[in-house]
């Protein structure tokens, strides 16, 4: 690539409790499996192989997602690299519909209505009421964020408009600066990203799903044009962990 390219690396968390038991998660503050904890070392591990190595991580207020990253740092042995938390990284908010499983619920109101739910652009899932003890506005996370900034519940519009403008205005700075820069977040705050960073119509991003533990590598120019995107790893591997993602909103078998 030439030398005034960008280089960014995406990672969803591995597998969290609550992608275990196909729960919709959001912003509940679940731990990563064995599995997950498994899928982010062998990240890592890909990732020092083929010659990676960053500047600067960005990461959620979620622990999936912050140990994730710990655990991708570890076996890159680059424990030392600054890591900024910010809420802004954090899942799509799910509102009601966090706790319920996922197949439960695709019995209940119909498969066609979880994706919409699940994938569409600018349908919220129902909201949480406040006071609700899965209210994020009572949880010391949020102490210090503006209440009125705290969803209720977000479709992928309201997570694109709360993540890109942390993006633009924090990270975008440190790349363009010539930092690498890698990011570990979420299966939906990663979709916001990855519909600017491609440019994908509202329709186009229903069909992107992303998969657990598995780094995705954007190379930019200096226009945020992207020159190449692939993920690292089992290609065989990555379509199944993909597929499996998108199935996890049909009824049970
Ligand atoms: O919040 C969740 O439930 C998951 O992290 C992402 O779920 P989804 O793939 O059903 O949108």
């Amino acid at each position: 690539m030439a030398e005034n390219t960008m280089t960014l690396v995406l990672i969803r968390h591995g597998e969290s409790e609550w992608n275990k038991l196909n729960l919709f998660t959001g912003w509940t503050d679940v731990e990563l499996t064995d599995t997950g904890r498994k899928e982010a070392a062998e990240g890592g591990r890909a990732l020092k192989a083929d010659g990676y190595d960053f500047d600067i991580c960005y990461t959620s207020y979620l622990k999936r997602a912050i140990h994730t990253l710990q655990i991708v740092l570890d076996n890159m042995d680059r424990h030392w690299l600054p890591v900024e938390k910010t809420w802004r990284l954090n899942e799509r908010h799910y509102g009601a519909l966090q706790g319920l499983n996922k197949s439960e619920t695709a019995e209940k109101y119909g498969e066609e209505q979880v994706k919409i739910w699940r994938r569409s652009f600018d349908v919220r899932p129902p909201a949480l009421e406040a006071g609700d003890e899965r209210d994020a506005h009572i949880q010391p996370a949020y102490r210090d964020v503006d209440p009125a900034d705290v969803p209720y519940a977000e479709c992928l519009k309201d997570t694109i408009a709360r993540a890109m403008p942390y993006f633009n205005e924090t990270i975008l700075p440190q790349m363009r600066a010539g930092k690498r820069v890698l990011i570990a977040a979420h299966g939906n705050s990663l979709r916001a990203l990855v519909k600017e960073f491609d440019k994908l119509s509202d329709e186009e991003i229903i069909g992107v799903n992303i998969p657990t533990g598995v780094p995705l590598v954007y190379t930019f120019d200096q226009d945020m044009n992207v020159l190449d995107k692939h993920y690292v790893g089992d290609p065989a591997t990555i379509d199944a962990k993909i597929n499996k993602v998108a199935n996890q909103g049909k009824k049970a078998q």
